[in-house]
């Protein structure tokens, strides 16, 4: 039987005192790809920052890539970031630095120190997202496809046991989405775990998974219709 990664049980998702989601149940099995969709302020964000550790879990029971949800302390949230490669739609990069230092201050933060290691993990993962000829480009000198290649590349450094993608595509155009998503596409293929935020419906029907909806303050599963 494969490995649960991800699990909700009767959860509420909370934005300070406001109610945003509830008896959320969710579960995500190593190998899955699942999308979370839903209307803008349905609570999709709400419930990918409660699974980083960004809002509290207060009601109901979770548990993600082995940490306890409702037990989680603060000094463990890095931990639990490490085992989790998160991807947003601003694609977040650090625009002092080129792409290469880029990922380099991620190693270096999560306690990489060989050189030699260092350089090989970044080609590794560049090439993953065939930006391996780009490691000298400045985040400003990048098409947006092209910086959420690499924020994807940041994402599987510590060969994380789920991704979290939260509209990973929202500010790409159709062509640039479809790019992207083929990226996501065959790291999933390659054994990863994913779950995706989106309101991109066409990249839904060009690429089938599991989903999941938003809606009324509560998690549906879509049943997908075959045209
Ligand atoms: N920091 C915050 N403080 C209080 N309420 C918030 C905060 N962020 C979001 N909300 C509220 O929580 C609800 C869910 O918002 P959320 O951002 O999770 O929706 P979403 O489905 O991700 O929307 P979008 O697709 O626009 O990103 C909304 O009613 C929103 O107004």
């Amino acid at each position: 039987m494969s490995k649960t990664v991800l699990s909700l049980q009767n959860a509420e998702i909370f934005q300070r005192e406001n109610l945003v989601l509830s008896q959320v149940d969710l579960s995500l099995n190593e190998g899955d790809f699942v999308y979370l969709i839903g209307k803008t302020g349905s609570g999709k964000s709400s419930l990918m920052k409660t699974l980083y550790g960004d809002l509290p879990l207060e009601k109901g029971t979770g548990s993600i890539v082995g940490f306890n949800l409702n037990t989680l302390k603060e000094k463990e949230i890095p931990f639990l970031r490490r085992k989790l490669g998160i991807v947003f739609q601003d694609f977040k990069l650090l625009n002092d630095r080129n792409v290469f230092e880029n990922l380099k201050f991620v190693l270096k933060a999560t306690g990489w120190k060989d050189e030699q290691q260092i350089k090989t993990k970044i080609m590794e993962v560049l090439t993953k997202v065939e930006m391996q000829t780009k490691d000298f480009k400045m985040p400003f000198q990048l098409s947006g496809g092209e910086q959420q290649r690499v924020a994807i590349a940041r994402a599987l450094l510590n060969d994380p046991d789920l991704i979290l993608a939260d509209e990973p595509t929202g500010n790409l155009d159709p062509a640039t989405s479809v790019d992207v998503m083929k990226v996501l596409q065959d790291i999933h293929n390659s054994g990863k775990t994913i779950l995706m935020a989106t309101h991109d419906y066409a990249l839904i029907l060009k690429f089938p998974y599991k989903t999941i909806k938003c809606e009324g303050g509560e998690l549906f599963e879509v049943v997908q219709q075959k045209s």
